[in-house]
């Protein structure tokens, strides 16, 4: 696809390679740490993996993600999010559930998540799921565990970068042998007219992640990151044999702000309406009584009762992303002021 879109209305990212990170190359290490002091989002770059496996396994979750969204919507429904689960990590989202990124408009995306922890069978929890999800079962849990490697290895990184003691390094409070509240998304973009949206359309409302790291595929444009200390949206464009990476909450938080969450959205290209697009990706959380704190001087022992776990944070989001009420404002959603315009 040709983007008619000026150079600098796109991110300039960092590229992390991941073999090389994962061999705590210094350079690829200090690449790392610039990205998380700056963008709060990168590419990593898979390029010296086996390409194979990875194109393979990539293209069989797009081929799964449409089978899924191809199901009736009777048959979507019966595996609604809202109901299966209290902390949304099985069932499918229809369009316009969520907050939209124009005033007065619902989102304009449908989604359908997968819960790893089910997958591994890491948890008793039901897992009601159609059937394509079974037939893609090597490569969910193949695309887990590497999603989760390269996560771990970034949040071991980003851990020294800061001195943390291994006790309280990030990766400490993330388990991977036990049931987490980690989930691959999976999301299709509903096509809108260019008449319709004579300048933009925007059906992904501004937010941060909720988790601590994000790993994102798509080969369409339209994802924007809006840097920290500035109000621009910039297109990122899709890079070959690179997720895209998007440091949550839980890393902006832990490091004092040392370390940015990437404000992000999902938008329309300049006067072309919304051509239809999919993506996927794997969300990482904290274990649920993670503190929602600067581990930076945080003492040893007790979880203070006023520092809210990362499962209260998760559910005070939720609320936010549903745009049921005005609790904390804008600023639970976006991780910026109150007063950030989030359209
Ligand atoms: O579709 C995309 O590129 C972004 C998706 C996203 O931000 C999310 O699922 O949290
Ligand atoms: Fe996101």
């Amino acid at each position: 696809m040709t983007v008619d879109i000026a150079s600098n209305e796109f991110a300039l990212l960092r590229i992390v390679n991941m073999k090389r990170l994962s061999q705590s190359d210094n350079q690829e290490v200090r690449e790392l740490v610039l990205a998380a002091k700056t963008d709060g989002m990168f590419y990593l770059d898979f390029s010296d993996f086996d390409s194979d496996l990875y194109t393979g396994m990539v293209n069989d979750i797009y081929s799964l993600s449409r089978s899924l969204f191809n199901l009736g919507l009777e048959e979507k429904l019966r595996y609604d999010i809202d109901t299966l689960t209290d902390l949304k990590t099985n069932g499918y989202k229809p369009i316009k559930r969520n907050l939209g990124g124009t005033p007065g408009q619902r989102d304009g995306f449908e989604s359908y998540t997968i819960p790893p922890s089910s997958i591994f069978e890491l948890t008793d929890e039901p897992f009601p799921r159609p059937t394509p999800i079974d037939e893609h079962w090597d490569t969910l849990r193949q695309f887990t565990i590497i999603c989760r490697t390269s996560a771990d290895i970034i949040l071991q990184a980003l851990s020294e970068a800061l001195d943390l003691p291994a006790a309280r390094g990030f990766e400490s409070f993330h388990r991977q042998s036990e049931s987490t509240l980690d989930i691959i998304r999976m999301l299709r973009y509903e096509s809108a007219d260019p008449a319709e949206n004579s300048t933009m359309c925007i059906p992904q409302t501004a937010h941060t992640d909720l988790g601590s790291i994000t790993l994102l595929f798509s080969n369409r444009p339209g994802l924007q990151l809006c840097p920290r200390g500035s109000d621009k949206w910039l297109y990122v464009k899709p890079q070959p044999n690179s997720a895209i990476v998007n440091l949550g909450d839980a890393i902006s938080v832990w490091s004092n702000g040392a370390f940015q969450s990437a404000l992000h959205r999902v938008a329309s290209l300049p006067n072309r309406g919304m051509a239809e697009r999919y993506s996927f990706g794997y969300l990482m959380r904290p274990v649920n009584n993670a503190p929602m704190c600067s581990l930076l001087n945080y003492p040893e022992g007790e979880l203070e009762r006023s520092i809210p776990s990362c499962q209260e944070w998760m559910q005070a989001k939720f609320v936010a992303l549903r745009g049921k009420t005005e609790i904390g404002g804008t600023a639970i959603l976006t991780g910026r002021p109150e007063s950030f315009p989030i359209s």
